[in-house]
């Protein structure tokens, strides 16, 4: 077991894991008769790589549609930052600093990469175009710093030489690059990665691995992500949450995960009581 105190812990590679940044408390959520996700608590803490796996239809994408605000559980609380997160639009929670990426792509195809990664600073667009007539000065500031932090994303995820490519023309591991590179744009605390490297040949997967760590790395990025290839979640992760028919049936590090016969049942499809 991770000796994980108020303070937070130390992982194997050395890094150091901080404070709780999020915390999920006793998340009940249901459509109708069925219950996706029941009773789950988990914490995410800050600078750590976070996994949320399970079989089909575990509850997974459930789980990060409650953290991103798209659902909003029928029981639990969602903590922040310290605080209990009141109910939220997921332009609300944005704005808390959670950015995410999505399953299917869901980019602007006709736009070009750079259009779609400076729509990732939506929320820090602050003046409207009565200000800008107004304040000519303020808004040039605050396209200069838009421009700045995209334009160091984009030199970071190395898509320097598609910047002005419209999106419809690039191969599919790119597209999932530009779209980690507009949820980068939000100068996130906390990203949200929804199946990163699903229909990825290995090599996409090992870039996009490399992103992954980098970002963690360099911009001490929190990251909770969903992702069905075991291989990438235990070489990822600091910790790992399991999910099965909604049950949280397992939550450590990948060493505890890979030896939890209840995981291991789970994933072997042993029948449940
Ligand atoms: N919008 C919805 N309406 C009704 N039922 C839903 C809805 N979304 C999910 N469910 C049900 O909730 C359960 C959990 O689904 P969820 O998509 O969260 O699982 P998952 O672990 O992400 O699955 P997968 O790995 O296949 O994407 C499933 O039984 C699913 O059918």
């Amino acid at each position: 077991m991770l000796d994980a105190t108020d303070e937070g812990y130390v992982t194997s590679d050395g890094r150091k894991i901080g404070d709780v940044l999020m915390e999920m408390k006793n998340i009940t959520l249901r459509f109708g008769g069925v219950k996706a996700i029941t009773d789950i608590s988990f914490d995410i803490r800050q600078g750590e790589i976070r996994a949320i796996i399970g079989p089909n239809g575990a509850g997974k994408s459930s789980m990060l549609n409650v953290i991103s605000g798209f659902y909003v559980p029928q029981e639990g609380e969602v903590w922040y930052k310290g605080q209990k997160r009141p109910q939220m639009k997921p332009f609300q929670v944005a704005q808390l600093g959670i950015a995410r990426t999505f399953q299917n792509i869901a980019l602007f195809e006709g736009m070009t990469v750079l259009d779609n990664v400076m729509t990732g600073r939506l929320n820090y667009m602050k003046t409207n175009l009565f200000q800008q007539a107004l304040w000519k000065g303020k808004a040039e500031e605050e396209e200069t710093k838009n421009r700045e932090v995209v334009e160091k994303v984009i030199d970071f995820l190395e898509i320097q030489s598609i910047r002005k490519t419209p999106v419809s023309r690039l191969p599919y591991g790119l597209k999932k690059r530009v779209e980690l590179a507009r949820a980068l744009a939000a100068e996130p605390s906390l990203l949200l990665l929804d199946e990163p490297m699903a229909g990825m040949n290995v090599e996409e997967k090992e870039d996009m691995s490399r992103f992954v760590l980098d970002v963690n790395d360099e911009f001490g990025t929190t990251i909770a992500l969903i992702e069905h290839d075991m291989g990438v979640v235990m070489d990822l992760s600091d910790r790992v949450v399991v999910m099965d028919y909604g049950k949280k049936i397992g939550d450590g590090t990948p060493d505890e995960i890979r030896n939890n016969q209840a995981v291991i049942d789970a994933y072997l499809g042993v029948a449940h009581d």
